[in-house]
């Protein structure tokens, strides 16, 4: 299996390279489960934010660890954007993005409960990868429409295209 080797920090991982659509492949960066990067990730990230920053929002799944650990170092809250919609959410806003893994539509859906911390409020988005920018575009659709200014996007890696409004650790190739 090819695989492409990266460093997060003083961490360093083998990436399996694996097909996600006709002539396409990524370095699947999977840090679920994965305590050591995402310790390490989460403690450099955490370094970068700016002191302004009120609220990080992160989409389940893969990047909940990696806000978890940047809130725990930074102190800030953070809230979760959940891929589907629940009974018990009030007034949830939602929007659907196709991911570049899977191909397929995905729902994002910011639970009512949570407009209030976003609403008026300078937020970080956190991700594991910034890729396409789909996810990215739909986040910041879903914040600034509930009066949120997104002030930052905090990523562990950009993928493709080079994104100088993302903040990473660093930069994975598209293998085309
Ligand atoms: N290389 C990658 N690894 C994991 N998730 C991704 N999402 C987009 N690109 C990815």
């Amino acid at each position: 299996m090819t695989t492409h080797t990266v460093h997060v920090g003083r961490v360093t991982r083998d990436l399996p390279v694996v097909p996600v659509a006709p002539g396409v492949s990524v370095a699947l960066f999977n840090m679920l489960g994965d305590t050591e990067v995402t310790e390490e990730a989460g403690r450099e990230l955490a370094r970068l934010i700016p002191p302004d920053i009120d609220v990080l929002v992160t989409p389940e799944v893969k990047a909940l660890g990696l806000a978890h650990v940047i809130s725990r170092e930074s102190g800030k809250p953070y809230i979760v954007i959940r891929k589907t919609q629940k009974p018990y959410m009030v007034n949830p806003v939602a929007r659907e993005v196709v991911s570049i893994t899977t191909g397929k539509p995905q729902l994002l859906v910011l639970d009512g409960f949570d407009v209030e911390k976003v609403r008026g409020h300078k937020v970080a988005i956190v991700d594991d990868v910034v890729s396409s920018g789909g996810t990215l575009n739909s986040l910041r659709e879903i914040i600034e429409g509930v009066g949120g200014e997104v002030a930052a996007v905090l990523a562990v890696f950009t993928e493709g295209d080079e994104r100088p409004e993302v903040t990473a650790l660093g930069h994975l190739p598209l293998f085309t």
